[in-house]
């Protein structure tokens, strides 16, 4: 018997950009159980780079529904084989990417209900195109599934938008506009127009697929879609998460008529009310129950965005600064009073539905750092840290920024480098590759520096900047050369602090957790 057995815990589950992953932490809160899919890797079916399609335009970036519910299905059965006793999972609860939405199709709750615990999920909730695909076992899906239910699929688009869309800016524009311009939306919503935001995306859709939204029953997160699956049914949009989408009143946690009313019809309807990101939002599907042996009254918590659920999950406190580094970086921190402006986000904080957290969010993040490790690094995490390590701190006052993709704080791209005295340095064989990598690793801490001060957080001689690997990672493949990638950053911002001259910024005591 696996040595997992017979431990009571709990799940946490993250469906983040690139993959899907679990932990399974116990009373004691020892992680003793963690397991990913890698979307590129793993579903090489869905075609997809980083987890995601980029269209065309360059702007429109999307994710297949299917290839999350699969990775959910082969997580479990890879449970189930390693003898991991579902029998004592208590409760569960999870993170997902934030922003993107999935469109649950007239019906889909009548499917979500009845599941047959002798199929997987992906092939009863679209099974027209698990028709299209040879199964493993050989044995035609259509000697399980009656005709009848083929083509009932349960979504009304195959390809969600993500957060690393940017096609959505006329209605971005259209949205400000009604509510008085954005300022005004930001005090509303707690940020201005985004165009990965989800009350735009929505607009979107219904603007150019009317059908498809009319048709849709029901409008999910990421996160509130995932916690669908466990739980058989709509699982509500928690406030924390809902604040990512210029649709909710984030003082008073409703939506807000004004911003329904600009980006569709009847939209409150298929959002169903938001509830606290600690709500228990009922007990496990029958189809858990019956197929992988969870008990009946397994909670399962509202899930929320992976950046809330950072912040719940490390514990932050007022004062405290954490940095994020994944597919996206972030940089966010809890916040009594909420003092919205055009840069960055306030969110609904998932602890304490009276407080609140900021949150700056930059697009080149682990996916531009690994373009300039292939490019410099012989694509080896290694010789990118050894590269690291043997330049000066601080680069020699050299600084570069790397935004190969439109980033959004600040809306800029382009790979751009200065000397220290301040001149553009156009031709990159001036600098060692050493020096390219230092300044990728930290011109990013500058920004974070003078964004944060930008959202009113007090920083005093308590605060602590918390550079740790992503708290939402738990692939555990290379948990050290991780830790070790991220110490890096660690050091620089407290040599960009303690260097930088600006008022703002000197003198302020910066102590690492770990010092
Ligand atoms: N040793 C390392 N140093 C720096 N980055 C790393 C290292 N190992 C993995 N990564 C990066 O971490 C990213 C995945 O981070 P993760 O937070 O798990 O992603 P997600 O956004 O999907 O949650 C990958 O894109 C990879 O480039
Ligand atoms: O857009 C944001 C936050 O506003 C991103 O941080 C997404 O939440 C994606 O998360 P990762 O997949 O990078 O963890």
């Amino acid at each position: 018997m696996a040595e997992h057995a017979g431990r009571r815990c709990c799940l946490g589950w993250d469906f983040s950009t690139q993959q899907v992953k679990v932990v399974a932490v116990d009373a004691e809160l020892n992680v003793f159980y963690e397991d990913s899919v890698h979307f590129d890797r793993d579903l090489l079916e869905f075609g997809t780079q980083g987890g995601v399609h980029v269209h065309e335009d360059g702007l429109t970036v999307t994710s297949p529904v299917l290839m999350w519910v699969q990775a959910l299905d082969i997580i479990l059965e890879k449970m189930k084989a390693s003898g991991f006793d579902f029998s004592q999972v208590l409760a569960l609860s999870g993170a997902g990417q934030q922003h993107g939405s999935v469109y649950w199709k007239a019906g889909a709750s009548q499917v979500l209900a009845s599941l047959s615990p002798d199929l997987l999920l992906h092939e009863q909730l679209q099974p027209s195109r698990t028709l299209l695909r040879v199964p493993p076992s050989g044995i035609s899906p259509w000697d399980v599934m009656p005709p009848g239910d083929a083509g009932k699929a349960c979504f009304s688009i195959s390809d969600c938008p993500v957060w690393m869309d940017s096609s959505t800016t006329a209605q971005c524009r259209q949205l400000e506009a009604t509510v008085g311009g954005a300022q005004a939306l930001s005090c509303l919503t707690g940020s201005r127009a985004y165009e990965r935001f989800t009350g735009n995306q929505i607009a979107k859709l219904y603007q150019q697929n009317p059908e498809a939204y009319s048709h849709t029953e029901r409008i999910s997160l990421v996160s509130s879609f995932a916690a669908s699956l466990f739980l058989g049914s709509h699982s509500p949009i928690d406030y924390s998460d809902g604040s990512g989408m210029n649709l909710l009143r984030i003082q008073d946690k409703v939506w807000s008529q004004a911003c329904l009313g600009a980006c569709a019809p009847h939209l409150e309807e298929k959002l169903g009310l938001p509830v606290p990101s600690c709500s228990v939002v009922g007990a496990i599907s029958s189809y858990f129950v019956q197929r992988y042996g969870f008990p009946p009254g397994c909670k399962v918590v509202a899930f929320t965005g992976d950046n809330p659920a950072s912040l719940a999950g490390m514990r932050l406190e007022e004062g405290d600064i954490a940095v994020s580094l994944g597919t996206s970086d972030t940089l966010f921190l809890w916040l009594q009073e909420p003092t919205p402006t055009l840069e960055g986000h306030i969110f609904c904080n998932p602890v304490d539905p009276q407080h609140y957290m900021a949150l700056l969010c930059f697009k080149n993040g682990s996916l531009m750092r690994e373009k300039i490790r292939d490019e410099l690094a012989s694509s080896s995490w290694s010789e990118f840290s050894k590269a690291l390590q043997s330049t000066e701190m601080g680069n020699c006052g050299n600084l570069g920024f790397y935004f190969d993709v439109m980033e959004i704080t600040p809306e800029i791209i382009g790979r751009h480098r200065f000397s220290a005295e301040n001149h553009e340095c156009l031709r990159r064989r001036f600098w060692p590759p050493e020096e390219h990598l230092t300044t990728e690793t930290s011109c990013r801490p500058c920004s974070w520096n003078r964004c944060a001060l930008f959202r009113g957080c007090e920083v005093s001689p308590k605060s602590q900047i918390s550079c740790c690997p992503n708290p939402r990672s738990v692939s555990g493949k290379r948990p050290s050369e991780f830790i070790r990638g991220i110490c890096i950053v660690k050091i620089n911002y407290v040599l960009f602090s303690k260097r930088s001259t600006r008022p703002s910024s000197s003198g302020m005591p910066y102590l690492s957790r770990g010092s």
